[in-house]
């Protein structure tokens, strides 16, 4: 069985009377497609940001590689090899496509911190690379503001690949896209994945999660309400009950919006 890279236990984030994940533990192992899902309020992206270094924990520990990042600054995370992309297309409007990439590169895992005040042909290689991987290359020299979703959203994938990660966390990856974009990016990720890195994502297209995961967390309110493999979630029946609200798992509706 794969080394366990991902480690977090008892993870806990308070604001004020809300305490929006209670108590959480997974663990994801090297290689491996963890998929986390629940309904709107469980505590999904709020658990990523803990985890990428966007807000502090209130208890718990997460470590990687054995060793503790939660105490860590976003771009030490960052530099230990965790990628993430966002719920809404985040990407700089005003530059290029291929500008948008070459910050991943630049401020990446294999650089050090001073590496963005240079350019060098090796970080636009990498960048360039990145993009013709997501098949974006022909937009290249394209504002990045007035994109599609769909091509956003390979942007950012573009973006964190180009920071060389050995963990990439996907928020919602498949929100508002097509059947057909569905069915591309499910297949964008696998290739991601051969490569060796681990994914993590955040999806409500059981479809899409139920393809790609090896294994699931569902949360409500919070808390873990189920953990194991994606076809144990089927016969769970708090989780049919709490999550999917009785519907057909292959759905495409998002069953709590
Ligand atoms: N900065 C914050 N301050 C106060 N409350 C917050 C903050 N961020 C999140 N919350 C609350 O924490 C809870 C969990 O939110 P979170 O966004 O993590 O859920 P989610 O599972 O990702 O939901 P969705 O599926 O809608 O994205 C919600 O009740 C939310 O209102």
């Amino acid at each position: 069985m794969a080394e366990v890279l991902l480690d977090a236990r008892g993870v806990t984030k308070r604001y004020g009377g809300l305490t929006a994940v209670d108590d959480v533990s997974f663990h994801v192992r090297q290689g491996e497609t963890f998929g986390i899902a629940g309904p709107n309020g469980a505590g999904k992206t709020t658990l990523f940001d803990i985890v990428t270094g966007m807000t502090r924990l209130s208890a718990g520990e997460i470590n990687l590689d054995g060793k503790p990042i939660h105490t860590k600054s976003v771009n030490e995370i960052c530099h230990r090899g965790i990628a993430r992309t966002f719920q809404l297309p985040s990407v700089f409007d005003t530059e290029t496509v291929l500008a948008n990439v070459v910050v991943g590169a630049h401020f990446g895992a294999g650089n050090p911190w001073w590496s963005g005040f240079r350019s060098d042909t090796r970080t636009l290689a990498r960048a360039e690379a990145e993009l013709d991987f997501v098949g974006l290359s022909d937009i290249a020299g394209d504002e990045a503001g007035p994109l599609a979703v769909f091509d956003k959203k390979r942007l950012m994938v573009a973006s964190a690949l180009a920071s060389a990660p050995s963990m990439l966390f996907l928020d919602e990856p498949f929100g508002g896209l097509t059947p057909a974009e569905v069915d591309e990016l499910v297949d964008l990720l696998r290739r991601v994945r051969e490569r060796g890195i681990t994914l993590v994502l955040i999806e409500h297209v059981m479809r899409a999660l139920m393809a790609l995961s090896d294994r699931v967390l569902i949360m409500n309110q919070g808390k873990t309400l189920f953990e194991g493999l994606p076809e144990e979630v089927l016969s769970h029946e708090e989780v049919m009950r709490v999550y999917l609200g009785g519907m057909a798992p292959t759905s495409k509706a998002k069953p709590h919006d």
